[in-house]
């Protein structure tokens, strides 16, 4: 027999086994020792060579080189994260959806935004939140208000292979979209998430699930995020529509506070960038300048 060679990517950990989803199946593997000696791990979502020995045992033998790792439990190569914001319990916050939008820039990971419980506030309050999201759309944020549309509209949003995984606040309602979304599932799939998905709320293990042609990661993810780590001269870079104004600033490298003939700041005054967004930029500078994480997050 000779030996093959096979690509995939890591779709679940179980007691030392890695799955690995190639593009016609999942084979069980073992990480071959010399990852411990390179003091390397394959996480979930890593794009993985294996190999089939002649006793039909199957060993992952490469980590390919990994885009990012992020969320807890972690997940490698996140290139989408659906972001789960509510209308209520908690109560819909931009301050919240600026922190998360600014995390997801700045790990180069785009954002879907969705709106959870919109069926618990009174149609004045959702008009409202939904004039706040028109903003978000416009500056090129997919939005989804209606939990139907999202799942019609997700097959076309999700690309060959790539790996989403979910974010929000503490019952945003993350996990009950998860289940939702779940239903559609490739079947096969399915049916080993369930095999493996013994004890999942007691050792939050993650596992990513066949959504059309890519993946969602079976984990409510994300709920508290520190940004602190990013550097202060770059939080403008991650606020999407102050970048693109920012070619028309005087300075380069403006940082839209004081200098003078700063275009973020005149389409402040003229109400096209939104007052809250240009606040909470400043509110981010000051927690990050002063290496603080809010105490609602701790
Ligand atoms: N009415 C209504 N209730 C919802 C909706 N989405 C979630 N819920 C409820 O909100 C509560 C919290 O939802 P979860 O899905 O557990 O939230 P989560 O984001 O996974 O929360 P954590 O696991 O704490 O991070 C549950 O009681 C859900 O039934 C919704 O669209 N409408
Ligand atoms: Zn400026």
């Amino acid at each position: 027999m000779t030996v093959k060679i096979e690509q995939g990517t890591v779709i679940s950990l179980n007691a030392g086994f890695y799955d690995v989803q190639t593009d016609k199946e999942v084979i069980r593997t073992r990480a071959r020792g010399v990852f411990r000696q390179k003091n390397q791990k394959p996480a979930v979502g890593d794009k993985v060579e294996i190999k089939h020995d002649e006793q039909g045992t199957s060993y992952l033998v490469k980590i390919l080189p990994r885009k990012n790792r992020i969320g807890r439990p972690a997940v490698a190569n996140v290139s989408h994260v659906l972001l789960v914001i509510s209308a209520v319990e908690p109560d819909f916050s931009v301050q919240l959806l600026d922190r998360f939008l600014t995390f997801f820039a700045w790990q180069n990971v785009k954002v879907t935004i969705y709106l959870s419980k919109a069926d618990l506030v009174d149609p004045q309050k959702l008009a409202e939140i939904k004039e706040n999201l028109n903003y978000y759309a416009k500056i090129g944020y997919p939005v989804f208000t209606d939990k139907k549309l999202l799942e019609q509209e997700l097959p076309s949003l999700i690309g060959v292979d790539e790996i989403w995984t979910l974010a929000g606040q503490s019952g945003a309602g993350k996990s009950t979209l998860l289940n939702y979304l779940k239903q559609d599932a490739n079947q096969s799939t399915a049916a080993i998430s369930t095999a493996l998905n013994r004890g999942k709320h007691t050792t939050r293990v993650v596992q990513l699930f066949r959504l059309e042609q890519g993946f969602l990661a079976d984990t409510p993810g994300f709920s508290a995020i520190d940004l602190t780590p990013i550097k202060l001269v770059d939080l403008a870079n991650y606020f999407v529509e102050f970048v693109q104004a920012s070619s028309n600033c005087k300075f380069r490298g403006c940082q839209h506070l004081k200098e003078p003939k700063c275009e973020v700041k005149r389409l402040l005054e003229e109400e096209v960038i939104l007052a809250s967004r240009y606040e909470d930029y400043l509110a981010l500078r000051e927690e990050i300048s002063e290496g603080r994480i809010p105490e609602y997050l701790k």
